[in-house]
Formats: structure tokens, sequence, C-alpha cells
């Protein structure tokens, strides 16, 4: 995508409006960028804010740069150029201070697969100097429970499916509380019920009052767990805001359903709505940019007055693929 100072102005200002009402942002970079040896340019002048307590979704096609970045943020790889601080402090420079504090599941976890589910746990904890060996085998036990493995703690981790791998990392970022959770892709290989139980737990960790930073290529995922969204596109910050006010960009879909299509085609089009499709005893469209709340029922009126038989008449709701599109221009199934 050609990039649009339009757009960039537009995510600045929801930024501005999802800014949080008090205390420093969890997350904080500007002018993040990453080039690679190869001259790839893979994040470039990424300017983000995640406010503390948000369940926030870094979405964005294969490609885009969301792993990149979260290495950059986690101090995994330097930055090009920019700075990212994550809980108030410098990355890369402070990671030592900094990763204590969060829990991270990046690119599948590193598990011994020899090892059972349980004992790999044990190894992550006892790997963390904070962790008290004495209450080791409670806080293990603890979170196998939490994502569901309670069960299966005792096979060997090579035995176990991508999801339960996937859930056994998740368990190794639960051991102790943390400030942030930072999870790359989570439903990553998961059937629907394994989707949904992820999820359920994001959901659980956010309420207990920690930061979740979770990258997807998921809309619909987007949109069922996250307070907040921001959307890549080929390296660059498409938009950044609450969840709310990115689906409040997207369009509404105009929905006529009718016996008579032929005659509200033709009140539809002297309307200004664009994008019509027609099926069966219904009628789509997309409403002019402008339109106001008079609007509305001013079409309706027209179609009724022009003999036209309206059964069912409404504006659908945009969602955030829809916003997705009308932003980028581009189909989101599209390898960046
Ligand atoms: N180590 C590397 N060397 C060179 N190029 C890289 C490297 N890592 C990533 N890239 C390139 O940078 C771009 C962004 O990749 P990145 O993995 O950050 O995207 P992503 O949004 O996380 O996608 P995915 O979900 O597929 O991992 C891609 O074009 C990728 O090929």
């Amino acid at each position: 995508m050609a990039h649009s100072p339009a757009l960039e102005s537009a995510a600045g200002a929801v930024a501005e409006a999802a800014a949080p009402a008090g205390g420093p942002p969890v997350i904080r970079t500007q002018g993040l960028t990453k080039r690679f040896g190869g001259g790839q340019l893979a994040v470039d002048g990424l300017d983000l804010t995640v406010p503390r307590g948000s369940v926030f979704g870094f979405l964005g096609p294969n490609g885009s740069g969301k792993t990149t970045t979260i290495r950059m943020l986690m101090g995994l790889i330097a930055p090009t150029s920019g700075v990212a601080t994550v809980l108030g402090e410098s990355m890369p420079q402070s990671v030592t201070r900094v990763l204590p504090r969060v829990g991270a599941l990046i690119e599948g976890p590193a598990l011994y697969g020899f090892l059972s589910g349980r004992d790999n746990l044990r190894r992550f904890d006892s790997a963390d100097p904070t962790c008290d060996p004495r209450t080791r085998d409670a806080r293990v036990d603890r979170a196998l429970e939490r994502v569901g493995l309670a069960a299966a703690a005792g096979k060997k981790a090579r035995a176990y499916s991508l999801g339960m791998k996937q859930r056994l990392g998740l368990a190794a970022a639960l051991l102790q509380p943390r400030e942030l959770l930072v999870l790359d892709e989570p439903t990553n290989g998961l059937d629907p019920q394994g989707m949904r139980e992820i999820r359920a737990l994001v959901r659980e960790v956010a309420a207990e009052g920690t930061t979740v930073f979770l990258s997807s290529h998921l809309l619909d995922e987007i949109e069922q767990v996250c307070t907040h969204a921001a959307v890549m596109s080929k390296g660059r910050l498409v938009v950044q805001g609450t969840v709310a006010e990115l689906a409040a960009r997207a369009q509404g879909r105009l929905v006529v359903r009718t016996p008579d299509t032929t005659g509200a085609v033709a009140v539809l089009t002297a309307h200004e709505v664009t994008e019509l499709q027609v099926t069966e005893g219904q009628v789509l469209g997309r409403p002019a940019a402008d339109a106001d709340e008079e609007w509305l029922p001013r079409l309706c009126a027209a179609l009724v007055a022009a003999g036209v038989r309206v059964r069912g008449f409404g504006l659908e709701r945009g969602t955030l693929e829809d916003a997705f599109v009308a932003l980028t221009g581009e189909g989101f199934d599209v390898a960046g």
C-alpha cells in the first residue's frame, strides 16, 4: 500500500482518543524501525501506544511486521532506529529489568520433548531467580490447571499436540502474576474449542489487571477479546484505537428487503447509494460517506413513495474487517 498522509493523521487522532485517562502507557514506540541485513524494511516508523489495562490486539496479515515488532519490544533484536519503552523502561537497554515483569509467548514455546509438561514448567520456574523454590509445585499446578493441562501434565511434551504445546507455553507465561502478557499469535494452530479456551483465559488474565498485548491475523479474534487494536500493513501502522472506534470507522451497509428490487435500485441510485448488490428479495448498498442521521428515514420514505414494498430496512453495523478494507483498500488475507 502506498503510504497515505491522511491515514497517518487519522491514526494519530484515534491514538489520542484512546490514550488512557491516567498513568503512562505500558508500551510506547516512536519511529520504531527495523531494516534487516538483506535490506528488507520489516517495520517502518512505528508509533504505538498501548494503554495500561487494555487487551491490545496487534493485527495484520502475515509478513506485516508483527513478530519483528514484538521481538524488538522484548529486546530480542535491536531496532535500526526509533525508540521503544516497555513498562516505562527503554528497550533493549533495560531488558534484564523489564522481562521479569512480562510473561511472553513468542513463536511457540521452547520445550524439551523428553520432559513431561509439568517438568517443563518446573524448568521454566527454576530459571526465574525471582521464583521461590518452596512454592514451585503449587505455582506449576495452578498454571497447569488454568490452561486445562492438569490431566496431561505427566505426558512427555513431544506427545503433545500443537494446541497443547501452545497452552503449555501460556502456562509458562502465567507462572507468576505479570504486569504485561505478550502473546504472538496465541491461537495459531488451535481448533475452535482450543481458540475459545485461550480467549477465555486472556479475558480472565486481563480481568486480574494484567495488560495483554496479542498479535493476530484474525479480525474476529480481535473483535472478540480486545479492547484496543492497531492495524499493521507492510511494516507500517495503518490505524490504532479502541476496537469500538475502529469498528465505527467501518461504514455500515444498507439492507433493503423487498420483492420490488428494480424499483428499489432506482431509488437507491438516486440517493447516491453505491456498490449495489441485488439478491433474491434484497438489495444491499453502501451509503454515501456524508449521509447524515436524517438521510435514512428520508430514503425509506422515498422508497415507499415510489411504490416499493419495503419488508425490511436498516443499516448493518460495520465490522473491523470492513474498517480494515476501507482503510487499506485491500482484502485482509493478502500476504504482505
Ligand atoms: N530475520 C529476518 N531477516 C530478513 N527478513 C526478515 C527477518 N524476519 C522477518 N523478515 C521479513 O520482515 C517482514 C515482516 O515479518 P514478520 O515476521 O515481522 O511479520 P508478521 O506480521 O509477524 O508475519 P507472520 O505472522 O507471518 O510472522 C517479512 O517480509 C519477513 O520476510
